[in-house]
């Protein structure tokens, strides 16, 4: 018998991702839900949903991302990325189901100097990352079985906004572009991330909620991740290093990004591909797409 899972968020990168990938996973039935026919907040409408779908698994991608906004919005950060987590773990332990959380480095801040292990101690600097480790915590007490909870960092797709997609754009419009050079971190191509929850996390058996850092292979900089951007694409804008306090933000971020992925490399013997070889991966992606819409 198929199993059913269910996605929320799916309008976003990493569900628009999963949504794509989804037919190479036969054995399970697929439901696919967006913020408009499933409000994560309302969580009646959620038992609701999963009662009468006989869902089996939750892979939970909605949430509140706009780093800067959050800033001005906290409550409804909290509401999204706290709240709604700790009432679909509440539904998780009652009917029974998995639940599979997405979170971020973010929670860290940055003041490290090698990969943070999973146990590595939180202290976010922003909103966003203290209403996603709020969630994160009401997760863990509540405690679902077999559930877990996948850091992840720097996240772009061909789908939804992200960096890569600002920085194409700006390369275009511009001769020039300052990129902070001091934040660095790995980026993730949600498209890896979606592979490694459809092929691996819906599997993983735990007693309790187990985190996981997800991230592509390698390191750099904004600045760097923008200077390959720029390169894959063959634009000509020059990319110019400059320090955080000349690009000042509503929103402080983390210096040191990096997340320590070994449980998924090691434990789970998961091969994550590197970073600049799914960046061509996506701006190929993104090149094809365009051509298409413009012929
Ligand atoms: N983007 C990044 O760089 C990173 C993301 N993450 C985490 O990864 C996960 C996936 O992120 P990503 O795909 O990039 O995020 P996106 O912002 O691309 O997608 C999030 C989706 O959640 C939806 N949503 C917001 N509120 C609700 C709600 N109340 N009910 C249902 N749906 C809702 C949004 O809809 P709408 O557009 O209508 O608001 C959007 O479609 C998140 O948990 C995020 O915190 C972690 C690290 C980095
Ligand atoms: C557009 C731009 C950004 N930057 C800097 C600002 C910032 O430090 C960095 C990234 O900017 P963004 O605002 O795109 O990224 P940001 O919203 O901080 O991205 C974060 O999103 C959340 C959801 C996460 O969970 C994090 O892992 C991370 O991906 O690049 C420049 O230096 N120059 C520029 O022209």
């Amino acid at each position: 018998m198929k199993k059913n899972i269910l996605v929320t968020g799916s309008k976003g990168q990493l569900g628009s991702e999963l949504k794509e990938l989804a037919s190479d996973y036969p054995d399970h039935e697929f439901f696919f839900t967006s913020r408009e026919d499933l409000d994560i907040c309302n969580k009646k409408a959620l038992k609701e949903f999963v009662t009468s779908n006989q869902i089996e698994t939750i892979v939970n991608c909605a949430a509140y991302t706009a780093v800067d906004k959050a800033e001005s919005e906290p409550k409804l950060a909290d509401e999204i990325n706290h709240l709604a987590v700790k009432s679909l773990a509440e539904i998780s332990v009652e009917k029974n189901l998995r639940l599979i959380h997405i979170s971020t480095d973010y929670v860290f801040n940055g003041k490290g100097f090698r990969p943070y292990p999973t146990d590595h101690p939180t202290d976010p600097l922003n909103v966003y990352g203290n209403t996603k480790l709020a969630g994160e915590k009401a997760l863990i007490t509540v405690n679902p079985k077999n559930s877990m909870i996948i850091r992840t960092s720097w996240v772009y797709s061909s789908f939804g906004n992200n960096f890569v997609k600002t920085m194409l754009r700006l390369g275009k419009e511009r001769k020039e572009l300052n990129v902070i050079c001091d934040q660095v971190g790995a980026p993730t191509y949600a498209r890896d991330l979606a592979r490694f929850i459809l092929s691996r996390g819906l599997k993983v058996k735990t007693n309790q909620v187990a985190v996981y850092h997800f991230s592509n292979e390698g390191v750099c900089s904004w600045y760097d991740f923008a200077r390959e951007i720029m390169a894959d694409a063959g634009l000509e804008c020059e990319v110019n290093p400059i320090q955080t306090t000349a690009y000042p933000t509503l929103a402080k971020r983390p210096y040191y990004s990096l997340m320590d992925k070994s449980r998924i490399t090691t434990e789970l013997n998961y091969n994550i591909p590197n970073w600049k070889d799914s960046l061509k991966i996506c701006i190929q992606k993104l090149k094809e797409t365009s051509v298409r819409l413009n012929s």
